[in-house]
């Protein structure tokens, strides 16, 4: 069963599929693209994927693109049982809700943060009000419970943590969020090879807030 993965390492998305591929022990055949080269707009990927973008998945010719959908997927088809995306239909769409947040709102506005100081600018005001909203809702979310989606880790952990990632380069101050530092802290340390896929994309987020490109 060859699983194509396409994916780049500093995009958060792609490492929540690359954690959650580790923990369900599936082997990935990883296929760069690179985003700054424009390799998502060759005839090829736009043929596997029309919308262009990493994540994209190719399970023995079945593909799906978008992270959350992939992590769903991935436990649907391959999970030994369904504990990260469980079939009971309230907790699921809990963690659906979680997901969904993700990426209309959480993402979103760490992108739009992390894609200012890229640029060499200082984030404006809106992109920093937003972005701490965001986390603001995201440590309330953590107020009453130990996971992102309940009592215990489901593949919205996965999601939030990789992104995650972008507030360790942006420099920014999280003691305002202490149930996010709590959960951020107790979630890296549960995830197997958290630290070596984190730490490669840390290395090519730094480099790319340096270069300013824009
Ligand atoms: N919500 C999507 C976001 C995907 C996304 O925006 N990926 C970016 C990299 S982080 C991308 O592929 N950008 C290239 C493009 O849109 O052309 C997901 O979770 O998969």
């Amino acid at each position: 069963m060859p699983l194509d993965f396409y994916y780049t390492i500093s995009s958060p998305p792609c490492r929540s599929v690359l954690l959650l591929a580790k923990t369900l022990g599936l082997e990935l055949n990883m296929k760069k693209i690179d985003l700054l080269k424009r390799e998502q707009h060759t005839p090829e990927f736009l043929k596997i994927n029309p919308q262009h973008t990493v994540p994209t998945l190719v399970d023995s010719g079945f593909t799906v693109w978008e992270s959350h959908a992939i992590l769903g997927y991935l436990v649907n088809q391959y999970g030994k049982d369904d504990s990260l995306y469980p079939r009971e239909p309230k907790k699921r769409a809990v963690i659906d809700q979680r997901l969904h947040f993700d990426t209309g709102v959480l993402f979103p506005r760490m992108a739009s943060y992390f894609l200012a100081l890229r640029a060499g600018k200082k984030p404006d005001e809106d992109i920093t009000a937003k972005l701490e909203e965001a986390l603001q809702f995201l440590d309330k979310f953590l107020e009453e419970q130990d996971w992102v989606a309940g009592s215990t880790i489901s593949i919205a952990d996965y999601a939030y943590v990789a992104d995650m990632s972008l507030t360790d380069v942006l420099g920014y101050d999280m003691s305002k969020f202490p149930n996010v530092v709590k959960w951020y802290s107790k979630v890296k340390k549960t995830i197997e090879g958290y630290d070596e896929i984190h730490n490669a994309a840390v290395i090519v987020l730094k480099q790319m807030i340096h270069s300013h490109p824009e």
